[in-house]
């Protein structure tokens, strides 16, 4: 579309750049979902309205305006219902339902691109749900591979003060760090509570953390002990924010830590990104007929569509226009009034369901990542 010419008297407004998306992890109860909730009053304070999308299915209510919101693709209860799954595998199975079309997420998120310069993303409860799952995975690759994409670790500051526990805390950041491989921020919440200095003084002076872990007389001191070594490094490049989401201080802070942490993804991350987009188009295109074969054979007559499978160029299954959003200028995709559960196939089971999702998705990200490299 044709650019309107700018006003040269008007204010000289920043060229609009990709949107950085704020992956918000942390344990149940750490204050990710406040956290995204005062992130989202501040930006919009500053004239800066994010994008927000909450992954979380389970939650009750939503305290924040969210663009996306994945409760109203699947309804976790549902899932539970129809594939006989208790809580913890129902949330699973609405995420993995959800990431299989992600795709159209991403398209939401690039036509937002001029209107919001952040995109918050809230996570489930259960930590594990989104950082050891396939469609966790999925979902973080789909967005490290667009778009600046910087993890932010919540924890819970005023549940941390045993050195025991504050170093648990750090080996499951650190766990995280190694597998998404992005740039990532330690948010110390709760600093209304209890301030975060003594753990920042635990992370740069290493005596001062033994002098706590004296205290400390079980044998799992002694591995701490031993571990604090290793995370020695860890904490040397470690980006670390004192913040209190109920009061909604710390967020300065927070945002001079972002834009070096978009830095860091921009001269560290993207060439990797952009080496692994280019080999996964070019591996998946040269094995998708096999494994199509080998799918169908294994699926039987579910879900896929015989006649578009073959195709390798053609997505097997056209993605509806099930995402839906909120609050967005988007015109047609909002007007969907789909069932929540429209995606859901009744008759087959979990694991028959979520092969050719994931099959699916996958396809579509090739033709998805070719189109782009075509352009
Ligand atoms: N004092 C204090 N309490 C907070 C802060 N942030 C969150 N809380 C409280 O911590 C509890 C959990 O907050 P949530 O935002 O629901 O945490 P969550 O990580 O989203 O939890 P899940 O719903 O399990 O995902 C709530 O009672 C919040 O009011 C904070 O900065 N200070």
């Amino acid at each position: 579309t044709a650019e309107t010419p700018e006003d040269p008297h008007s204010q000289p407004r920043p060229r609009p750049r990709p949107p950085v998306c704020l992956l918000v992890l942390g344990m149940a109860g750490s204050g990710k979902t406040t956290f995204v909730q005062r992130l989202t009053g501040y930006l919009h304070g500053l004239g800066s309205p994010p994008y927000v999308i909450n992954l979380d299915p389970a939650v009750h209510e939503v305290p924040f305006p969210a663009n996306i919101d994945i409760r109203d693709t699947v309804k976790y209860k549902e899932v539970m219902k129809q594939y006989g799954l208790g809580p913890n595998g129902g949330i699973v199975t609405s995420l993995n339902l959800f990431a299989t079309r992600f795709d159209q997420v991403m398209k939401f998120i690039e036509k937002s691109q001029n209107m919001s310069q952040y995109v918050l993303i809230d996570t489930p409860g259960q930590i594990e749900v989104f950082t050891w799952s396939a469609s966790g995975t999925i979902i973080t690759e789909a967005l490290a591979s667009s778009f600046p994409t910087i993890v932010i670790y919540v924890m819970d500051t005023s549940r941390s003060t045993n050195p025991v526990t504050f170093m648990s805390n750090m080996l499951y950041a650190c766990s995280i760090l190694y597998k998404t491989k992005l740039p990532f921020i330690v948010v110390m919440n709760k600093t209304d509570i209890i301030d975060h200095s003594f753990a920042v003084e635990w992370m740069q002076d290493f005596e001062t953390f033994q002098d706590a872990l004296n205290q400390e007389t079980t044998y799992v001191s002694n591995l701490t002990r031993s571990m604090s070594l290793v995370l020695d490094e860890f904490y040397s490049s470690l980006r670390v924010v004192g913040v209190s989401a109920v009061l909604g201080t710390g967020l300065e802070e927070l945002f001079v830590q972002v834009t070096s942490a978009t830095e860091e993804y921009e001269r560290e991350y993207r060439p990797e990104y952009e080496r692994l987009k280019k080999t996964l188009a070019h591996a998946q295109s040269q094995h998708q007929k096999e494994q199509l074969d080998r799918l169908r054979k294994d699926m039987g007559p579910v879900a896929l569509d015989p006649g578009a499978a073959t195709d390798s160029s053609a997505s097997a299954v056209m993605p509806s226009d099930l995402i839906l959003t909120r609050g967005t200028a988007d015109e047609e995709e909002e007007d969907e009034e789909d069932s929540d559960t429209d995606d859901i196939d009744h008759k087959v089971t979990e694991e028959s369901h979520e092969e050719p999702a994931f099959k699916n998705f996958m396809q579509e990200s090739v033709t998805w990542y070719r189109n782009r490299s075509n352009e």
